[in-house]
């Protein structure tokens, strides 16, 4: 695996990240995955040793008996489940210095906890989530592409963070065959996927039904497909969204490209919430997040025994970060 560390982000101080952090190095403290948390140590109530590191060099000599802290302190006090605007600036550098250090080669790659959007726009935050602001600051606006993946299902948003009136009206073919460009060129580069097979999604009900229920599938995802096809790529579609998950329509295709936001997460989420890892296709940095957000509702101070928050997506998203990067090296030409 990996021989540098993977940066771990401080994610929400007053969601389920501290916890999440806490329960991922217990699991992988003696494997080949090795990371560091860019957090503040205070909200870990002494429940696992911490020690503080000053740069990402130092994290594999600590991880096996403690978890590497790169400080990252919060300006104001942290009261689990109720998420402040008042920490909005540590959140948003340790997501910043996470990927400089990715940028530098310093850190093998990045992996967020969970942020909650709606308290970072109250600060000012100008993007609507980390793809957006990676992408910034990777100098790659425009490249970014969401993928969900889990052991049974792949998935890629077309459009991602709009309310669904914008989705649809700012679906295009150009936006289409953009998105199934870099997935395809992902797939094999960081996923070993020699010959991607790329389903495309319908918009509407039964693809349109022929132009009855809707004609952007005629008019703007099957001349996505022709370009595609035209240029190499096995795209095949577009389908019926409502059969196209379905077990045996899922063997036919490695990842399926999706429309909207929802129409791609709520089948990975409804398969397996569990192991799902978020991932930013399209940028020079290898970054890996779990499927799901802060979950303020479960949100607790640490404990030593009682754990509230399923920990797997995050420890996926690890594993998968490490992944990528070895197979980003294999790759490297
Ligand atoms: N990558 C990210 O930073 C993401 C952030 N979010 C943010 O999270 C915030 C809350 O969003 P919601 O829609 O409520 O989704 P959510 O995923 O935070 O929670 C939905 C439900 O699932 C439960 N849940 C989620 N993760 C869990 C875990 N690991 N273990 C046990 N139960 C878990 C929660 O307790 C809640 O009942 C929003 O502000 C959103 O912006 C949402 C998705 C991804
Ligand atoms: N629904 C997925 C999600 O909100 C994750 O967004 P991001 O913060 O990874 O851009």
């Amino acid at each position: 695996m990996t021989t540098r560390p993977l940066a771990l982000t401080l994610g929400d101080p007053a969601g389920i990240g501290p916890e999440l952090t806490v329960s991922a190095w217990e699991a992988l403290r003696l494997s080949e995955h090795c990371f560091f948390w860019l957090g503040d140590p205070a909200l870990l109530n002494n429940v696992i040793p911490t020690e503080m590191i000053s740069s990402p060099a130092e994290a594999r000599r600590v991880f096996s008996h403690a978890l590497p802290v790169l400080p990252t302190l919060c300006s104001a006090p942290v009261e689990p489940g109720k998420p402040s605007a008042c920490n909005a600036e540590t959140i948003i550098s340790s997501i910043q210095n996470a990927a400089q250090l990715s940028l530098s080669g310093e850190a093998a790659g990045v992996v967020t906890n969970p942020i909650a959007k709606h308290i970072l726009a109250q600060s000012g935050f100008p993007h609507p989530g980390h793809t957006e602001f990676l992408a910034e600051i990777c100098s790659a606006p425009g490249h970014e592409i969401m993928m969900l993946a889990s052991p049974e299902l792949r998935v890629i948003p077309v459009t991602i963070h709009v309310s669904l009136q914008t989705a649809i009206q700012t679906l295009t073919t150009e936006r289409i065959v953009n998105v199934t460009r870099i997935t395809h060129h992902a797939l094999i580069r960081d996923f070993g996927i020699h010959h991607p097979r790329l389903a495309i999604a319908g918009l509407n009900p039964h693809a349109g039904e022929a132009g009855l229920m809707g004609d952007e599938e005629q008019t703007i995802i099957t001349p996505a497909i022709d370009i595609l096809r035209a240029q190499g790529i096995d795209a095949q579609g577009p389908y019926p969204p409502d059969t196209m998950f379905s077990a045996t329509a899922r063997t036919r295709y490695d990842a399926a490209i999706c429309m909207y936001h929802d129409q791609g997460l709520i089948p990975l989420k409804t398969l397996d919430m569990a192991q799902g890892v978020n991932i930013t296709l399209g940028l020079p940095i290898v970054r890996t997040s779990p499927d799901h957000g802060t979950a303020f509702d479960i949100a607790r101070p640490l404990d030593r025994t009682v754990r509230a928050a399923d920990a797997r997506s995050l420890i996926a998203a690890i594993r998968t970060a490490s992944t990528m990067v070895q197979h980003r090296k294999g790759n490297a030409v």
